[in-house]
């Protein structure tokens, strides 16, 4: 069967999986001459060690480039997590004294060039390499069927008129409550698609606690998250109905589809609308009605004074739950569209 849904993701542009850890090679940094080092000496840190990242070697024909934003691949970041070496991975401290793994610079790039970062989360087996998948062309089972596959899908698309660069991870660990590379992802993502299956109520109630830890992970920040109840196609072992994933949605003041990674049924909605939440959040923030991310270049100005323990514990609880019954309502009204806050 071949239907417009089919064609999802064929459209685009360009695809790259990235993250190959094979791809990743030493960067062979030569002799430097004495005049050479004298020269080095005068430039600025930062420079110096932006000039380290940019002289590898040309990638090999046929070899993708991974970008210098990415994070490297998951296998590759859980061994350097145990030994990182500070020039070649220099700790970036926010103003905020957050663990936010981009820099400043990056995060400078991240706006400016249009890359939108989505983390997929959620249970195991609820097809969030399936769906990440399709996004990175992949058909079917294929995905998951690749034993040593690319969990990072690189792609140019269109939105709106207008070609961003989406990234999607499918490197979330849901038994790694609190660890190091759930803070990570946290701290990484522009957007969180939470996917639970339809056919899972269990997986479905352990939404809420996968949320509050989102949130709680970036507690300033209004987090684009969309719940995706995937595997929609299987109607008969259905556990989980479209009513009671809006109306947990609408509750917990966030988004919601449901998809069908198996058959690409709103997947294409779903990247989409991903990029459109961030868009929303991006647009407000210049606005000046949303905080900047604190690693924003425009970011916001260190405080004045400074603020009360209480005042920072309220802040932290209405940042996990939504005001007031106002906002319950209008956010719940539209939790199935996508190109709306
Ligand atoms: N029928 C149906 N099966 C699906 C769908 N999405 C995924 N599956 C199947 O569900 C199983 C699990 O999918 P995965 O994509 O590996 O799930 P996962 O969430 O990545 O699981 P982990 O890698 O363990 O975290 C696979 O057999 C998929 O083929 C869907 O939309 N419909």
């Amino acid at each position: 069967m071949h239907t417009d849904l089919d064609t999802d993701m064929d459209m685009d542009t360009e695809t790259v999986a990235l993250c190959s850890s094979s791809s990743r090679q030493a960067s062979p940094l030569g002799t430097p001459t004495p005049e050479a080092d004298t020269t080095l000496l005068k430039q600025k840190p930062e420079k110096l060690l932006a000039e380290l990242d940019l002289s590898g070697p040309p990638p090999a024909p046929g070899v993708p480039r991974r970008r210098g934003s990415m994070p490297v691949p998951y296998k590759h970041q859980l061994r350097r997590a145990q030994a990182v070496d500070e020039l070649d991975w220099p700790p970036q401290a926010s103003p905020s004294g957050s663990s936010d793994s981009l820099g400043s610079g990056e995060a400078a790039l991240t706006q400016k060039d249009g890359v939108f970062k989505v983390m997929l989360v959620g249970e195991s087996g609820v097809g969030k390499s399936t769906l990440a998948g399709t996004f990175g062309g992949l058909q079917g089972d294929h995905a998951h069927e690749m034993e040593n596959s690319e969990d990072t899908y690189e792609r140019r698309i269109m939105v709106d008129k207008e070609e961003v660069t989406l990234i999607v991870y499918d490197i979330w660990e849901q038994g790694d409550a609190g660890g190091w590379l759930q803070d990570h992802c946290l701290q990484t993502g522009d957007a969180f698609l939470i996917v639970f299956s339809v056919t899972d109520r269990r997986g479905f109630s352990k939404v809420p606690e996968t949320l509050l830890r989102l949130r709680a992970g970036r507690p300033h920040h209004d987090l684009p998250v969309i719940l995706v109840g995937n595997k929609s196609d299987l109607a008969r072992s259905r556990e989980v109905s479209l009513e009671e994933g809006r109306h947990l949605a609408g509750t917990l003041s966030c988004k919601h589809i449901e998809t069908s990674a198996a058959l690409h049924h709103n997947t294409r909605e779903l990247f989409e609308g991903a990029v459109r939440q961030i868009r929303l959040r991006r647009g407000r923030g210049h606005a000046g009605g949303q905080r900047p991310e604190p690693s924003s270049p425009d970011g916001p100005a260190p405080p004045t004074r400074r603020e009360s323990l209480t005042k920072k514990a309220k802040r932290f609880l209405a940042n996990l739950v939504p005001r007031n019954a106002k906002f319950f309502k209008q956010r719940s009204r539209s939790c199935h569209d996508l190109s709306v806050l």
